[in-house]
C-alpha cells in the first residue's frame, strides 16, 4: 500500500532521515517505534506531504501509495486519501457536526440528508455517536479530551480516506480513551491502512500487525510485531526492547 524507497530528507543541513526503504502493508495497523528524535514522526509527515510546510525541507528517494508516487500527486487530493491525527486533540472552534463535514464539503456541496448521514457514520466509525449524538450542534471543544481525539479520527474518517496516519495519538489521553482508540484502530483496518507512531511498546504489541524500529533517522528493523519484540533480528533493537537505551 505505502511504499517507501531510499528515502532520505534533511532539514536545512541536517539529515533526519538516512535512506528508508519499507513497505507497509494494505489494510493492517504498522507501527513505528523508535527513541525520541530517530525520525518516526518525520516519516509520517512526508507520506501525506506534512513537510512540505516546514522551510528548508528537502527529500531524495521516493514514497509511493498504492502505486502513486506522492511528491507527484496534488498535495490536497493527497491529504483526502491519506488522513492524519495528531498527538492534541485539534477539533476546529466549530459545532460537531461542521468540523465532521468540515472535509467534505471543501470537496463538494453536501445536502442536508447527505451531511446527517456522513456525520452519523463517521461518528459510529470513530465510536462516538451514541455519546455525541444530543450535541452534534455544540461546539467540539466542549466534550473531553478523549472524545475530542475520537471526534478528530471522525473528521479524518468523514472524507473516506484510504490511509489513517496516526501520530502519537493517544500520549494525551487517559487509560479509557486511550483503550477506545485503540480497538478503533483495530476496527479501521479492516477497511483501511493505519500507521501508528507510537512511544508506548505495549500499545504496538496490542494494536499493529507489524512494527518498524527506527534509530538515527535509520529503520533498523520492520517486521511481524509479535516476531519483532519476541526475537528481534538487530542487537539495537533487542536493546532498545530490553530499555537499554532510549
Ligand atoms: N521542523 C524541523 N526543523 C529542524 N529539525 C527538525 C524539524 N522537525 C524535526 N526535526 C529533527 O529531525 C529529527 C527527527 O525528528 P522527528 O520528530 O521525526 O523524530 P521522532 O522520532 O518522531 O521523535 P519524537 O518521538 O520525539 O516525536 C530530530 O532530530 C528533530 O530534532
Amino acid at each position: 500500500m505505502i511504499s517507501v524507497e531510499n528515502f532520505k530528507l534533511w532539514y536545512g543541513d541536517f539529515q533526519a532521515l538516512k535512506g528508508i526503504t519499507l513497505e507497509v502493508p494494505k489494510n493492517q495497523v504498522t507501527a513505528f517505534i523508535g527513541p525520541s528524535g530517530c525520525g518516526k514522526s518525520t516519516l509520517l509527515r512526508a507520506m501525506n506531504r506534512m513537510c512540505d510546510f516546514v522551510g528548508g525541507v528537502r527529500h531524495e528517494g521516493s514514497i509511493a501509495i498504492d502505486g502513486r508516487d506522492v511528491f507527484a500527486s496534488d498535495p490536497n487530493e493527497l491529504r483526502v486519501a491519506v488522513g492524519m491525527v495528531f498527538q492534541h486533540p485539534n477539533p476546529f472552534p466549530l459545532s460537531i457536526r461542521d468540523n465532521i463535514l468540515y472535509g467534505p464539503r471543501r470537496m463538494r456541496r453536501i445536502s442536508k440528508a447527505e451531511g446527517d448521514e456522513i456525520v452519523e457514520c463517521s461518528l459510529r466509525d470513530a465510536g462516538l455517536f451514541d455519546e455525541v449524538k444530543d450535541k452534534l450542534d455544540q461546539s467540539g471543544l466542549g466534550i473531553s479530551g478523549g472524545q475530542q481525539q475520537r471526534l478528530c479520527i471522525a473528521r479524518a474518517l468523514a472524507v473516506d480516506p484510504q490511509v489513517l496516519l496516526m501520530d502519537e495519538p493517544t500520549s494525551a489521553l487517559d487509560p479509557i480513551s486511550t483503550g477506545l482508540v485503540e480497538e478503533l484502530m483495530l476496527s479501521l483496518a479492516r477497511e483501511r491502512t493505519v500507521v501508528v507512531v507510537t512511544h508506548n511498546m505495549q500499545q504496538a504489541t496490542r494494536v499493529a500487525d507489524r512494527t518498524a524500529f527506527f534509530y538515527l533517522g535509520e529503520l533498523v528493523e520492520e517486521g511481524p510485531t509479535k516476531r519483532l519484540f519476541s526475537d528481534p533480528r538487530e542487537q539495537r533493537t533487542q536493546e532498545y526492547l530490553t530499555g537499554r537505551f532510549g
